[in-house]
Order: C-alpha cells, then sequence, then structure tokens
C-alpha cells in the first residue's frame, strides 16, 4: 500500500518503524535523521574499561500500560537477557532525598512516613491527605500544578514536594506546567472521583488495554520499579535500528536533515540537502519547533501551535569518582527552585546500577542535572557557557550536598540543549487544535514524539505504536 516517511531517529521515530514493519500493508519505511546517530536523547558513554554513562534516560519504569509495551518490545528484540532490573525493595527505589535549608532529608513513605512529622514538612501528611477528600472539585479546564496541588493538598507540599518531582521529570517549572498534561492521573482523578485519595483508591480512569508479555510478567512477579540495560539504555535504539535493518523494508538515513515538506497530488514531497523524496504518508517524529521550521506556509495555524511549545535545556554532568564516597543511599536528590535555581538535582547511578561501575576496583557514580527552565537565569545563554564553568558548578554541589571533597577521577559534561518540552497551560488544547487543523485539511500527517502526549520513553514509544496503528486502521 503504502510509503511511509519517518522524520527524526529518535526513540519515538524509531518505535513508530517498528510497529510499521510488523504490517505487510506499508510497503516502505524511510526514516531521516539530522545527526550522525539514531537514538535522540537515549545516548550512552561506554568506555573501553567497561564503565557506562548516562546523558540522557537512566532509568524506565516497568509499570502501566505503557511500561508494559515498552518490555513487550524489549522482549520481541532479544533484550531481555540484558535487562538490569531495580526492584521496589531497593534502597533506591526506598529513599528518593529533597536538599533543603542546606540538608538532606528523605522523603517519606510508607504508613510511618505518613503518620510522623517528617522534615522539611511541618505537619505529617496523613492530614494533607485526609483533609484532601474534603476539599471541593476544581472549576478550571486546566490549571497549574502548583495550583492544583496547593488548592487539594497545601502550599508547604507544592513549594518543596511537587516544585522538585516537577524539576525531577520536566527539569520545569510547576507554577507554569500544566496538571492536565503532565500529570493526568491527578487530574483524572479530582474529575472523576472528586478528590486524589480517592483517586488513588478506587482507580482515576480507563487505561489502553495492553497485555503482559514474559517480561512484563516477570517485572511483576519481581516487582521491578525501573530497569536499564547492561550496555546502557542506548542499546534499545540499537537494537531497534538492527532490526529495521534486517526487516529490509526500512531505508535508514543519518545526516538526512528535513529541510522543507509540501503536500503532493499523492501526499508528501521531502526537500533533504542534497535531494527529494515522496511519501504517502509521514509521521513527524521531529520536536515541535523542528517540525514547524519544515512546514510550508499553508500551514501557517499548525506552525504557530507547534512553536508555541516552549522547551528547556539541561546540563548534564556525569562524574566518577574513585571508591566508595557516597554517605547516603538512595536514587538520588532534588533541590526545590526556593533552594537553588539553577541546580536540579543529583543522580546517584552507582545506587541503582552498580553494573554499570567500571569493574576493576570500587567506584561512585553520580549525575549532576542543572539549568532547566532557570538555565537562563543561573548560566546565562546557552551557548557562551563554558564546559569549566558547569563542571565547577556541578562538583561544588556534590561537595556542599554529599560532603564528597576529592575530585572526580573522571567528567564528562554535556549541554543537552532545547531537551524537555514543557507541556504549559492549555497543552492539551493546542495539541486537540494541531491534530484538528491536519484532519481538516486532510493532511497525511502524524504527530508523535515527546512534544505532545507524554516525555517518558514510554509515553513517546507508545506515541510511535498508537500513529503507526492510526494509520494502518486497526484502531
Ligand atoms: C537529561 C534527560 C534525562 C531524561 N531522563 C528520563 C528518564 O529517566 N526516564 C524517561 O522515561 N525519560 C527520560 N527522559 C525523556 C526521554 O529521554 C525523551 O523524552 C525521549 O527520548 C524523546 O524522544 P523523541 O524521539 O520524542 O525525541 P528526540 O530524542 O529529540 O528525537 C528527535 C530526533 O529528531 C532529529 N531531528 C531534529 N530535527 C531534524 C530534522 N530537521 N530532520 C531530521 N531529523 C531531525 C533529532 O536529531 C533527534 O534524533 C530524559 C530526557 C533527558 C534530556
Ligand atoms: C534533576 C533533573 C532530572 C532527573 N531526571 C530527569 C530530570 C529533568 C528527567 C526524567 N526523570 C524521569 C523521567 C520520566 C518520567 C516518567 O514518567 O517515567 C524524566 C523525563 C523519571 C523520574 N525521576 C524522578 C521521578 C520522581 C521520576 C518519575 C518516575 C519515577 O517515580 O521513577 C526523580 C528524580 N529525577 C532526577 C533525580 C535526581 C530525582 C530524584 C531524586 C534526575
Amino acid at each position: 500500500m503504502t510509503t511511509v516517511a519517518v522524520l527524526g531517529g529518535g526513540i519515538g521515530g524509531l518505535a513508530a518503524s517498528y510497529y510499521l514493519c510488523k504490517s505487510p500493508q506499508v510497503t516502505k519505511v524511510i526514516v531521516l535523521e539530522s545527526s550522525s546517530r539514531f537514538g535522540g536523547w537515549l545516548w550512552s558513554t561506554r568506555r573501553s574499561d567497561g564503565a557506562v554513562f548516562e546523558h540522557g534516560p537512566r532509568g524506565i519504569r516497568p509499570a502501566g500500560a505503557v511500561g508494559r509495551n515498552t518490555l513487550n518490545m524489549v522482549d520481541d528484540l532479544g533484550l531481555g537477557g540484558e535487562i538490569l532490573p531495580v526492584t521496589y525493595s531497593h534502597v533506591s527505589s526506598k529513599n528518593r532525598y529533597v536538599y533543603v535549608n542546606r540538608e538532606l532529608h528523605r522523603m517519606p513513605s510508607g504508613i510511618s512516613g505518613l503518620l510522623r512529622t517528617v522534615p522539611p514538612f511541618s505537619r505529617p501528611l496523613l492530614l494533607s491527605v485526609a483533609t484532601e477528600i474534603l476539599v471541593k472539585k476544581g472549576k478550571e479546564d486546566d490549571e497549574s500544578i502548583h495550583s492544583f496541588v496547593s488548592r487539594r493538598l497545601g502550599k508547604e507540599l507544592a513549594d518543596i514536594a511537587v516544585d522538585s518531582l516537577c524539576r525531577g521529570v520536566y527539569a520545569g517549572d510547576c507554577r507554569k506546567l500544566s496538571v492536565r498534561s503532565c500529570f493526568p492521573a491527578l487530574f483524572n482523578a479530582e474529575q472523576r472521583r472528586g478528590s486524589l485519595t480517592l483517586g488513588m483508591l478506587l482507580g482515576s480512569g480507563p487505561a489502553p488495554v495492553v497485555p503482559s508479555g514474559p517480561l512484563a510478567q516477570r517485572s511483576v512477579e519481581e516487582s521491578w520499579a525501573q530497569w536499564s540495560l547492561s550496555r546502557g539504555v542506548e542499546s534499545l535504539p540499537e537494537s531497534i535500528t538492527e532490526y529495521l535493518q534486517r526487516s529490509g523494508r526500512v531505508q535508514l538515513h543519518r545526516e538526512a536533515a528535513v529541510q522543507r515538506i509540501s503536500p503532493s497530488a499523492s501526499g508528501w514531497t521531502i526537500t533533504l540537502e542534497d535531494g527529494v523524496m515522496s511519501a504517502d504518508h509521514i509521521i513527524s517524529a521531529l520536536p515541535a519547533k523542528a517540525l514547524s521550521s519544515v512546514l510550508p506556509a499553508s500551514c501557517q495555524p499548525l506552525i504557530q501551535l507547534l512553536q508555541d511549545i516552549a522547551t528547556v535545556t539541561v546540563a548534564v554532568v556525569n562524574l566518577e569518582y574513585e571508591g566508595s564516597v557516597l554517605s547516603v543511599e538512595g536514587f538520588g536528590h532534588l533541590l526545590p527552585s526556593s533552594e537553588d535555581q539553577g541546580l536540579l538535582g543529583v543522580v546517584y547511578d552507582s545506587v541503582p546500577f552498580p553494573q554499570h561501575n567500571r569493574p576493576d576496583g570500587q567506584t561512585t557514580r553520580l549525575t549532576v542535572m542543572m539549568g532547566g527552565a532557570w538555565f537562563q537565569e543561573a548560566f546565562g545563554a546557552p551557548e557562551a557557557v563554558t564546559e569549566e564553568r558547569l563542571l565547577a558548578r556541578a562538583t561544588e554541589a556534590v561537595s556542599s550536598h554529599l560532603g564528597v571533597t576529592t575530585a572526580p577521577s573522571w567528567s564528562r559534561v554535556t549541554l543537552q540543549r532545547d531537551c524537555i518540552p514543557q507541556y504549559y497551560q492549555g497543552h492539551y488544547r493546542r495539541v486537540e487544535s494541531m491534530r484538528s487543523f491536519i484532519k481538516e485539511k486532510s493532511l497525511s500527517l502524524s504527530l508523535i514524539g515527546s512534544s505532545y502526549d507524554g516525555v517518558s520513553v514510554n509515553d513517546v514509544i507508545f506515541s510511535g505504536r498508537t500513529a503507526a496503528e492510526e494509520l494502518l486502521g486497526t484502531v
């Protein structure tokens, strides 16, 4: 039937191609990636001595329909033997910290954490949770995460816990981010049950049906909280790429930046630096702004909506220390914006994934993440900031927050420009308008990837699957 062009070879574009090439209806899939490698933000450094460092995602959640879906794909790709699971009982699942008033505080968990007053909070969380049931349902069709949580659970939780959480997932500002788009389960719990507590107990709405394959079943039996892969998460896009190459129906092009796309009588004409291609359908897995810059002027309303999706830049500093230098064990710590705007958090990578340490000898690997929505205020223009300055700021934080005074034996600074889209209030309406425009104009175009329906690796893979199924008419 069809030639499909997939724009962007990040995990979203690769996932869409993987699902497409399983169907005999698709004769050809063309993947166009501007950079010299596939995988986008899934990017792992594998040092020759065996150590692995992640510059993007490091842990993927197995839970829920989208988590199961990714594990089914991992199984199908034959990557099951490379999985590094971390269970809920592991110390890195139990201990997550916030750095407040120049001290590390373990985030309360379990029943005792709910019942007691646990600093930096001034009252037991159970009080907030119990009174939450009585709070009236909001009337707005969307709200900032900070306003939603302040209204339902109190300002202290919003200022500390939720402010930090939004920095640890979106590198973003909870006063601007949309609760409806960033945390749909919370929004739906209020809409359907009138309360988050009741929503948790009774469920907050229907989820997509995804059967559990053997690996997903194993993740439930063994209570996995997150997982990685023995050679780093980049093994996932590498393995999909190999699968696509073997299929014989997929053309994979690196260093193939899309410059322009224009609707034609039979679909699309795609202009690259060194030629022109045609396709019946386009799946765009490009960041929203990149897509906006290749669309024709006739798509002006869509161009504007795409440009309205902001992104943030994160400085990722990987550090390796000789010896076992941590006095705390856990996943890592986050800082609320009131503590330090520019320093988002520190991941204690060696704790969840010691398998990624250099095998010969004891080392500690940490990742410091900085900037996000506060990059400009904290560091100035991303193009002007030096690696030395970012490294100095990161090692200073490790020293003052964790008491590690020795210098790292190895480090890598990566400036991840415009890496996380920000779903500001009203995001759902903008995405709805984009899809309505595409439908009204009968454009054979699907929008997938982190700009629209969720930023996690699982969400992005699932968006690729949904687009492939909609195109093939299997949903
Ligand atoms: C530092 C960091 C930590 C993260 N941690 C986690 C985590 O722990 N868990 C988790 O689940 N998620 C995490 N994420 C989020 C997740 O990694 C991303 O949301 C996801 O990888 C985005 O995938 P994508 O395919 O949508 O986009 P991208 O990876 O951005 O892919 C888009 C691709 O399009 C290409 N491109 C751009 N313009 C053009 C053009 N004109 N022509 C052709 N190609 C083009 C780009 O080169 C890129 O390869 C993290 C992200 C970052 C940055
Ligand atoms: C300090 C900055 C960041 C850290 N991780 C990210 C940033 C910006 C990016 C990120 N982390 C997660 C996701 C996916 C979300 C999902 O739905 O799966 C993304 C895009 C996972 C995550 N990290 C933290 C939480 C609470 C989550 C959600 C899933 C889960 O509960 O596991 C917390 C956290 N992130 C960072 C640190 C230091 C930290 C907590 C101590 C780093």
